[in-house]
């Protein structure tokens, strides 16, 4: 059987794919592979691990004879679900296993956006920490303050752990469904998506990009924000409009904002977002760390070696092909 993977991944899920007896084959270009390209390298594979590709309809129709297709992500917008559902080829992604470092990275956005410290970095990179000002450089202190969350799954929750055990924050959230275990462990009260704009001392990102949550984060949202509040996203750049996210900081609108997401990605590096006060932009490093990302590549050898040998996927995302 043979796999072939978009990516370098780590040896920790080669080696599950190795031992299994499978011939692995890496794209070890530092480029996305087109759609042609990808065709081509699949038809000579049984299974296809993905990291951060477009698989669109034309590729999943032309590939249809692929057994699996493991991500090595918990994000699926970038799939044709629904195609890959229609054609019976079962996709996994790896969940749970990365909440922590990215809620790790959403708190970091918060805090650096919090006391201005990406801004602050630059400064003594051209020369301008000259003496200390007691009433210059001041940032915002959290303690006690409002956390809003959208999409309280498993990072929403870690991020809500992270916050209300280091600042004591009072935790609301917005979600399509109630999350009772979360509203019992953490006292997190539901809101309506107006009212998380309007209480909100931060607002951090969870959900997925589906067509409800993209462009979500737009001008009439940043308009009912506090004018002292901070915007996270570490779930995908569409979910706010990026125009309207540097109009509402121009404007004063909103405080700061901390972004691992942008839209498109790579940001350009001119981009108005790089230099202004109280932003920290981030290049997609949510789950960047060793730890996560093995367990990562082990969760996504795991759906492959089930997916090859026909049997159910530990983390289906369309688990429906089943019934
Ligand atoms: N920056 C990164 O590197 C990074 C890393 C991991 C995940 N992510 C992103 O974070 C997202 C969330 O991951 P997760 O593991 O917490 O997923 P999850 O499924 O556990 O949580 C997502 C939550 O959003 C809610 N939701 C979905 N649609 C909604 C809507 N329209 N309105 C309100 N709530 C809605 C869901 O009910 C769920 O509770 C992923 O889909 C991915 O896009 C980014
Ligand atoms: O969804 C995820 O797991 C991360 O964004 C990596 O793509």
């Amino acid at each position: 059987m043979n796999v072939f993977i978009t990516r370098v991944i780590p040896e920790a899920g080669l080696k599950l794919l190795k031992d299994a007896g499978f011939t692995v084959k890496q794209w070890t270009e530092k480029r996305k592979l087109s759609t042609e390209e990808l065709i081509e390298e699949c038809k000579w594979a049984d299974a296809l691990l993905s990291a951060g590709q477009q698989l669109n309809r034309e590729f999943l129709e032309a590939s249809a004879h692929l057994k699996v297709i493991a991500l090595n992500s918990v994000g699926y917008d970038n799939v044709d679900i629904e195609t890959a559902t229609r054609l019976k080829i079962p996709v996994g992604n790896t969940p749970g296993v990365l909440s922590g470092a990215t809620a790790d990275t959403a708190f970091l956005l918060m805090m650096s956006a919090a006391r201005n410290a990406f801004f602050m970095h630059k400064t003594i990179i051209s020369g301008d920490w000259d003496f200390f000002e007691p009433t210059a450089n001041l940032g915002k202190e959290l303690t006690g303050g409002t956390l809003g969350i959208f999409g309280l799954g498993k990072i929403g929750v870690e991020m809500a752990k992270r916050c209300k055990g280091a600042f004591g924050m009072k935790v609301i959230y917005h979600n399509r469904n109630r999350n009772e275990d979360a509203e019992k462990e953490l006292g997190a009260t539901y809101v309506s998506f107006e009212e998380l704009l309007k209480q909100s001392d931060v607002i951090s990102v969870h959900t997925a990009l589906t067509p409800e949550t993209e462009g979500k984060f737009n001008a009439e949202a940043f308009r009912q924000m506090k004018s002292s509040a901070i915007f996270v996203n570490t779930a995908r750049g569409k979910i706010h409009n990026e125009e309207d996210l540097i109009s509402a900081l121009n404007e004063k609108l909103i405080w700061g904002a901390g972004l691992d997401v942008t839209n498109p990605e790579p940001m350009k590096p001119g981009n108005p977002l790089l230099t202004m006060p109280h932003v920290a932009v981030l290049p997609h490093i949510g789950s960047a760390t060793e730890t996560t990302r093995d367990a990562m590549s082990k969760l996504a050898a795991e759906n492959i070696i089930a997916g090859l040998k026909g049997e159910r996927l530990p983390f289906p995302v369309n688990p429906e092909i089943y019934s």
